[in-house]
């Protein structure tokens, strides 16, 4: 047979799979028949987060009110019985679209099958500890976590790190899993990016879901840049620069950006303990919108590998303003950056640099 007549009989085929295939999952729709469910690691899910973050998925929050799943809850032998606990408490809520909860110490046993991989786990810095042996014990974690995801996970699992240094945790996590598609691999730097919403909106006194495009530059640590340059507030007469409407440079280029860098502080000090209800509902926040898409026109932060945009080095993960669609994020590209944005852009930077230096030679 001729290649052309083969190429278009092929083509033909394809189209008419593709076809059935959305009548069949229209009828599905229209009969109401369920999807199939999503299963959610959650690491640490005897902690605060974990705590914070399962009903919540459980709920429908981070995939959506359709949207079936199965929890797979990770933490470690001395937290079991807790662990236990979680899941006693997600089968007394008795959510509709809870389908399955599977608790375990077991990393291969937790990374099963997952599609989406929330990890929170990891260990908290004590008094007296340097901040070399916490990236110690975390990048260690991370590596041994790496390869059971790996070998285990679903392909195409997204994975968003939250536990500290989140940047360079899902650095070590991304090299160490070198099976992952770097694209599939995030850290959580949305709690900055509402933490920046919300003082803008407090300031302004308008509704927060009224303010949108602050952008989260770098580490999730306190040499973040949060940049209100292209942020925006919708009011009665159309969409308005943040910067003009809050008419105020001093306080947006100082006092507004030390505030967002040093609420996790500011949190820690007030409950005596890290932030863990805002921190679930950010993770919540990111998986969705990187699954289910941006709304047009709005952009959002996540900590992914760098490519180079924006002058940051690739070998990083750097928060960028993202974009999401049909499940894959992209970078915004060709924003005007001044020169006070470079050099907190590129302060940031440098800090990521000596921490993936600091924790490769924890590995050592
Ligand atoms: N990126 C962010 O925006 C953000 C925000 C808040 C907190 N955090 C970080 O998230 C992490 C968790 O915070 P938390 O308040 O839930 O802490 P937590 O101490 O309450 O919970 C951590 C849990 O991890 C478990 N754990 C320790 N080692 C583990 C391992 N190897 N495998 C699985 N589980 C393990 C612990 O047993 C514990 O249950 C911390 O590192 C915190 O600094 C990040
Ligand atoms: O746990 C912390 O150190 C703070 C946390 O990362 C936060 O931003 O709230």
């Amino acid at each position: 047979m001729d290649h052309a007549v083969l190429l278009q009989k092929i083509l033909v085929v394809s189209f008419i799979v593709a076809l059935f295939w959305k009548i069949i999952r229209y009828m599905c729709n229209l009969l109401n028949v369920e999807k199939e469910p999503v299963r959610v690691l959650v690491t640490g899910a005897a902690g605060q987060i974990g705590y914070a973050i399962v009903p919540m998925i459980a709920r429908g929050v981070m995939l959506g009110p359709d949207q079936p799943v199965i929890l797979h809850l990770l933490d470690i032998e001395p937290a079991a019985e807790a662990l236990n606990g979680v899941k006693m408490e997600l089968i007394d809520a008795a959510f509709p679209l809870l389908k399955g909860v599977i608790a375990t110490t077991d990393p291969i046993e937790a990374c099963m099958g997952v599609n989406i991989a929330v990890m929170v786990g990891g260990f908290p810095r004590k008094e007296g500890m340097e901040r070399k042996d916490v990236m110690s014990k975390n990048v260690s974690i991370y590596k041994a976590q790496a390869s059971a995801l790996e070998k285990h996970a679903a392909e195409d699992c997204k994975v968003l790190v939250i536990a500290n240094p989140a940047n360079t945790n899902a650095l070590i996590l991304k090299e160490f899993a070198p099976s992952i598609p770097e694209k599939n691999i995030t850290c959580l730097t949305r709690l900055d990016h509402n933490r920046a919403l919300g003082q803008i909106s407090e300031s302004l006194d308008v509704q927060v879901s009224d303010v949108k495009n602050v952008i989260i530059w770098g580490n999730h640590s306190s040499t973040q840049y949060p940049d209100v340059n292209h942020a925006t507030v919708q009011t009665s007469s159309g969409e308005k620069p943040v910067r003009e409407l809050v008419s105020d440079d001093k306080w947006l280029n100082a006092e507004f950006i030390t505030t967002v860098q040093q609420r996790g502080a500011a949190i820690i000090k007030a409950r005596k303990l890290s932030s863990a209800l805002s921190a679930a509902s950010a993770a919540c926040d990111h998986i969705r919108d990187w699954v289910l898409g941006t709304p047009e026109g709005t952009w959002v932060s996540m900590g992914v590998y760098s490519d180079g945009s924006y002058g940051i080095q690739p070998g990083l993960v750097y928060s960028f303003p993202v974009t999401c669609k049909k499940g894959k994020w992209s970078i915004v590209q060709g924003l005007k950056i001044d020169e006070f944005s470079r050099a907190k852009m590129d302060a940031t930077a440098k800090e990521l640099v000596e921490e993936k230096s600091l924790a490769y030679s924890c590995l050592n």
